[in-house]
This record gives C-alpha cells, structure tokens and sequence, in this order.
C-alpha cells in the first residue's frame, strides 16, 4: 500500500466565492450588555481575491477575520463559501471545514513555546493525526528558510516576535490552504522583513490560487492587495438602541 502523507491526502479544495450578507456581531462589554462591533449590509470577495482590511483599531478586523474563520458565529446574517453556508455549520462541520480550507495567522500567533519551530510549522499535521513524512518536513524546511528562520530547532518560547510572527505564517501556509486569512502580519516585523514576509504571503497565495485577506494597518501590505476594505467604526451603543 503507498505510504500516502498528508499533503498527498489533504482533499483538493480550490477556493471559493466567499460572501457576507446582512452580518450584525455584537460583543459583551464589562457590564455584560452587548453591544454592537459590526453592522455589514453586504462583502463579496471573487475566488483567489487578495484584500486588505483596515480600519481604526477597535473598528473590528480582528472579529471579521474570526467570523470568516468560523470561530464565531454572526448575531444576524451569514457567511458562505460557495455553496456552503459556513456560519450555518454546526460547530464540528466548522471545525472540518477550517481544517480543509483555512490558514489562519493569529494577532498572537498561538505557537507553543516549548516546542521548535519545525514542530510548530507542522502542527497543524498533528492536530490532524496525519503523518509528518518527509514530504511535510521539506515543505516546512523550505517555508521557513523562505521566512529567513534558519534554525529549525530553536523553541518558539526563545524567539523574538517577529520571529516568531513568521513561524506562524509559515504554520498558516504549511497545508496550502484555499484561503489564507492573516490578522496584522506583520505588526511585530521590521520594514525588511514586513515587505519579505508581505511578498511571500502574496507569492504563496497566488501560487495556490488561495483567496488571502489581511487585516493590517501597515500601508505597504495593503498595497500588495487587489482591493481594500475600510471598516468603519461602528458606534459603540448598546444593542438594544443600535438597532
Ligand atoms: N471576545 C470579545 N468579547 C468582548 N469584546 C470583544 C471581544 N473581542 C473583541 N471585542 C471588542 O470588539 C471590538 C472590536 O475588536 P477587534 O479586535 O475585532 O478590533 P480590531 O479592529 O481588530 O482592533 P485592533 O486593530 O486594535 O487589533 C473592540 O471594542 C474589542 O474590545
């Protein structure tokens, strides 16, 4: 029987339409009253789109990316990818479906400190109980030679942040995913490495046909976007006089 590996067994997913229609999130404040952080009537991103979100801090770029993740669920509307309505899946048909689709670069990474970055770029491997084969250790290898990570062996608690912003990119793309979502990427890096590592998201996208969005406030990464998408802040009322 072939030894089949990960990436000879991750289903092909191309990437698709994705659409939010009517989408209203509220959050809790301190006071445990909702209230409202994004009121969109309508965002329609083509298949293998690159866009910029930006928008004031607060503004709710973070909770857009999280919302198109399926990490959380709209208060009101929906989010499709294609034909599926991702905001409608239950929570472990949303867990399938990341798994499938997405590579998400967290604000804080979520790495895990105690182990080296080889081991933190395949991660999502292990997670999925697939064999790491050399196949996957190559990839890995060349992402972070690719992202200037030299050392594979160095832990991630060790690192500097923005050594550790390209590890979790590195992770985000290890799998190809069709859509590639980053959250300031390159918030803790140098001007260098900013436009290095903006290259490469860019590069690796369109090598893949992924759709990639990345909220940023960094000027030089959003002009590597087809489009950008200003978030307006919305105002901070509670819900029950938002309406
Ligand atoms: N889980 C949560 N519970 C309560 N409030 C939240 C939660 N997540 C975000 N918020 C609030 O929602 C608003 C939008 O936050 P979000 O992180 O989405 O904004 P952002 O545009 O990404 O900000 P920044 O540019 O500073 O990262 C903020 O007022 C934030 O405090």
């Amino acid at each position: 029987m072939p030894a089949f590996t990960s990436l000879d067994r991750r289903p092909a997913t191309a990437a698709r339409a994705l659409q939010l229609t009517g989408i209203r999130l509220d959050h809790r404040g301190g006071d445990g009253r909702p209230f409202r952080v994004l009121d969109l009537a309508g965002l329609a991103i083509p298949a293998g789109a690159r866009v910029g979100l930006r928008g004031a801090s607060g503004s709710g770029k973070t909770s857009l990316l999280h919302l198109v993740a399926g990490l959380i669920r709209p208060d009101a509307g929906s989010v499709s990818w294609g034909d599926m309505v991702v905001s409608d899946l239950s929570i472990g048909a949303r867990d399938r479906w990341r798994q499938a689709t997405l590579g998400f670069v967290f604000q804080d990474f979520h790495l895990i400190p105690e182990l080296d970055v080889a081991a933190n770029i395949t991660l999502p491997l292990t997670f999925s109980h697939w064999r790491i084969g050399p196949a996957e250790h190559e990839r890995a290898a060349m992402l972070a030679a690719r992202m200037g990570l030299t050392d594979l062996r160095r832990k991630a608690g060790v690192l500097s942040r923005g050594e550790q912003q390209r590890v979790a990119i590195a992770r985000a793309v290890l799998l190809q995913p069709a859509l590639i979502l980053a959250d300031e990427p390159t918030a803790s890096l140098d001007a260098a490495h900013a436009a290095e590592v903006g290259a490469l998201l860019v590069e690796v996208a369109t090598e893949t046909g992924a759709t990639l969005i990345c909220a940023s406030h960094d000027t030089a990464l959003l002009a590597r976007m087809d489009r950008r998408v200003e978030l307006a802040a919305v105002p901070v009322v509670p819900v029950e006089s938002a309406a």
